[in-house]
């Protein structure tokens, strides 16, 4: 497995402005991930994505460094990005190519010789359930057809690493089983943030993030538990007269 390796790492925007103090997306994060399936759970705007992107050099940390394998996001993303491939939540941020064959190919044309590249396709097609799918317009495809379509695209040059910001938020239970059933086969370290707490809890480590930090950090069931608890406790009505307990 690959070693991803946050020292300090923290991104604050809005300072550059020089009104005031900036905002906080991350706090000041120091750990290593080695495991094979790593997921980040935690609320709406909590920083999952943020923290995701760190990895694959889509954002630079405003202070502290990010490294895989040793090489530092900030001074080598190209090569950051060979090693790790990024599925957007949003498909259409990442198939560009009006069928999802073309798109496939296309992903390939780095890493495959030209005469490999149509079985190659297939293959990966095939192994997606998305054969019938794969020359038709990605306009007319689903959007959970559209995400595992992303999820083909990025997986067929073989990441040593691969980040999946929330992948079954479009998916319907078929398409969420297919998803778990892929991740569980693949030899890639997987990173992702899922709102999906069934697909967290499989993971062999779970980071739980809360307002830019992580509260917890644990195996898959017991990351897990904790933030049901968590929840349980923000959503409990306070004494009468505290702060959000009705008047
Ligand atoms: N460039 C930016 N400038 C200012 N605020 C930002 C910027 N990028 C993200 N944010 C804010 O930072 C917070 C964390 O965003 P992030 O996308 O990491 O959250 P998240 O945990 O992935 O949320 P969700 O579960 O809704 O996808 C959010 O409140 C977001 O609005």
């Amino acid at each position: 497995m690959s070693r991803i390796a946050f020292d300090g790492a923290a991104v604050e925007v809005g300072s550059e402005t020089g009104r005031g103090a900036g905002r906080t997306l991350l706090h000041p994060l120091t750990l290593e991930l080695t495991e094979r399936r790593i997921a980040v759970i935690g609320a709406n705007g909590s920083g999952k994505s943020t923290l995701l992107k760190l990895v694959d050099a889509l954002q630079e940390p405003t202070a502290g460094s990010v490294t895989v394998d040793g090489v530092d996001t900030r001074h080598d993303p190209a090569t950051i990005r060979s090693r790790v491939g990024f599925v957007f939540t949003d498909p259409s941020a990442q198939l560009i190519m009006p069928t999802l064959r073309e798109d496939v190919t296309l992903s390939l044309r780095r890493s495959v010789p030209r005469r490999e590249r149509a079985a190659r396709a297939a293959e990966v097609l095939d192994r997606f359930g998305l054969t019938a799918l794969a020359d038709q317009s990605v306009f007319d495809l689903s959007a959970g057809e559209r995400q595992l379509g992303a999820l083909a695209v990025v997986l067929a040059v073989g990441p040593a690493v691969l980040v999946l910001d929330e992948p079954s938020t479009l998916l319907d239970l078929r398409n969420t089983l297919l998803l778990r059933r892929t991740l569980a086969a693949l030899d890639q370290q997987v990173l992702m943030s899922t709102h999906d707490l069934d697909l967290a809890a499989a993971c062999d480590r779970v980071l739980v993030l809360e307002d830019g930090r992580v509260i917890a950090d644990d195996d898959g069931p017991a990351a897990v538990a904790f933030y049901r608890r968590r929840c349980d406790e923000g959503l409990r009505p306070g004494p009468p007269g505290s702060t959000g307990g009705g008047s």
